[in-house]
């Protein structure tokens, strides 16, 4: 693909990119994640057949998933890299073999037409045959670097893409692979994500769908070597991210995500069997969900695409005729540009309250609740030595340095309260603290804030929390909504650690212990939901 390859000068200027509005039907960019081309290839084909009836379809796939992202193909392929880091010993070949049977398999179970299939099988091999190389070579440098680490699971996506474009062609829709895989090329010293680096990567992205004439392009939700990495600087769940600079490329009328539920719930169906699904929630709505544990888009997948003011819609595979929920972009005349994912309602509704009837239609309820759980409370208490300001600085530069962020905090003259997330902190008990009995804090940067930050006072621990957050637009101006949510909790016995409103003008949040996170999900959906009129 080196024709096709972009080379990102930072210096060079950019022609700014017109997308194409006016296609007949316009274009739907569907994203298909790793489960659903894992467990739905057929329901994924069905879908993209209805769509072509009345839209230009291109569509971007995640690595397949047999069951859980867990099982994945991402999760095998970073499993062959860091067995690619030990010398001497080959134990990432049983982990290609896994990945090469199972999409042969899937292969088999799903494409009827031989040639199709054959043809699939040989892609599949070269795929194979091609990361065992990398892995020798990753090996043999004895060093996994980060461009290697994304080399390796780009596999995913293109092994992914291979199977669902076999599977369309088999049943007769005409699609082509995209592979993205070099569609970006970096030159020079230190870049960043920053809008010109994407303004040139969607403009490239177009081309490259414009290539595929009338076929539907099946792009690989790998987009290739970005800034920093894709794992590093973009993180798991990079094919969103893709879609939408797909989406944002070509000009689409709507981007789609289909996922295995029916949309965005008012809390976690899976959690709360009485939350209703929500037909649309608003930009800043969706992005603080998405913030505080409903993850059902990633985080970065929403700016660039309302900022082009295309809505999300997030569907499902397994029931498709459901219209799912849509994210609208606010009207054009009330988004901050520079902060388009901000809630402009609030100030609407300020400016407007004494002239016309607007503050009449403020929502009477929270739009959802969710949970984040895997959290932990530092809570700093200043020894003085420095005065006020200066102990936040210094708090905040350590966490700066071990490249902490916090998710909710508050704050006195000498005590800092900031409550984080932190995956491998897994701990035992809540009393022990750092070298302690029952302290299993695997979370490096974590052990090294907290041992800088004793130099600015006595700092102590509470592992095992969770932060519960109310969010919806005009939170703030709900009269009492926050006595009724703390009082729920309270009513039920939950104990409150933290709690923090008005950071965000849709958010109302508090940290709780980690064990009452689904108690309470239940209890603030049945009394703030279900009942309130
Ligand atoms: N408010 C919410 N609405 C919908 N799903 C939610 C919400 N909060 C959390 N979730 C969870 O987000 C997940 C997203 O859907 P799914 O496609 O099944 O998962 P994944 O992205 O892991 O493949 C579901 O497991 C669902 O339980
Ligand atoms: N396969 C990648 C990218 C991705 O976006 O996955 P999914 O769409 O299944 O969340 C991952 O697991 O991170």
């Amino acid at each position: 693909m080196a024709a096709n390859a972009i080379t990102f000068h930072p210096e060079q200027s950019i022609t700014p990119h017109t997308p194409e509005k006016n296609l007949p039907g316009g274009w739907v960019v569907q994203k298909f994640g790793g489960t659903s081309v894992g467990k739905f290839p057929l329901n994924i084909t069905g879908i993209v057949e209805a769509g072509v009836k009345n839209n230009r379809i291109a569509i971007v796939c995640s690595a397949r998933s047999n069951n859980t992202k867990i099982e994945g193909t991402t999760n095998r392929l970073l499993r062959a890299a860091r067995e690619a880091e030990k010398a001497g010993t080959r134990h990432y070949d049983p982990i290609v073999a896994t990945v090469r049977d199972d999409h042969i398999a899937s292969g088999v179970a799903n494409i009827k037409t031989e040639d199709i299939l054959a043809s699939y099988n040989l892609a599949v091999e070269a795929e194979c045959a091609s990361l065992t190389k990398i892995l020798e070579s990753a090996q043999h440098l004895e060093e996994v670097s980060t461009r290697a680490e994304d080399k390796i699971i780009s596999k995913g996506e293109k092994l992914a893409c291979l199977f669902m474009v076999a599977v369309l062609q088999d049943r007769g829709v005409p699609a082509q692979y995209v592979d993205l895989a070099d569609v970006v090329k970096l030159e020079g010293g230190a870049h960043s994500l920053t809008e010109r680096f994407y303004a040139d990567l969607t403009a490239r992205l177009a081309e490259q769908i414009r290539a595929c004439g009338d076929k539907v392009p099946v792009m690989t939700g790998y987009f290739g070597n970005v800034p920093g990495g894709l794992l590093n600087g973009v993180g798991r769940g990079y094919t969103d991210l893709c879609a939408a600079l797909v989406a944002v490329g070509i000009g689409a009328e709507e981007l789609q995500i289909w996922k295995e539920v029916d949309g965005i719930f008012t809390a976690d169906p899976r959690k709360v069997p009485t939350a209703s699904l929500l037909q649309s929630v608003t930009p800043a709505e969706a992005a603080e969900l998405t913030f505080y544990g409903s993850e059902v888009i990633h985080p970065f997948t929403m700016e660039q695409v309302i900022r082009a003011r295309i809505p999300i819609r997030i569907k499902n595979v397994m029931n498709p005729r459901n219209a799912g929920t849509v994210i609208f972009p606010d009207p054009e005349t009330e988004v901050d540009p520079r902060a388009p994912l901000r809630d402009p309602r609030l100030f609407r509704t300020r400016s407007a309250s004494n002239a016309n009837g607007l503050v009449a239609s403020k929502p009477k309820r929270p739009t959802a609740v969710t949970i984040k759980r895997q959290i932990v409370v530092i809570n700093v208490h200043s020894n003085k030595r420095t005065r006020a300001h200066g102990f936040l600085m210094n708090i905040f530069s350590t966490l700066d340095r071990w490249h902490l962020s916090v998710d909710l905090i508050s704050s006195s003259e000498v005590h800092v309260s900031m409550a984080l997330h932190s995956e491998s902190a897994a701990m035992a008990g809540t009393s022990a603290g750092p070298g302690e009995e029952g302290w299993r804090v695997q979370d490096d940067e974590l052990l090294g804030a907290v041992r800088d930050l004793e130099q600015h006072g006595t700092v102590d621990l509470v592992p095992n929390m969770a932060i519960i957050s109310l969010v919806g637009r005009q939170l703030k101006n709900m009269v009492g909504i926050s006595g009724r949510f703390l009082g729920v909790l309270g009513e039920c016995g939950i104990n409150i650690e933290m709690i923090s409103q008005g950071a965000s003008e849709i958010n109302i949040s508090c940290v709780i212990e980690e064990r009452e996170a689904d108690r309470a999900l239940n209890v603030v959906h049945t009394n703030l939901f279900t009942f309130l009129e």
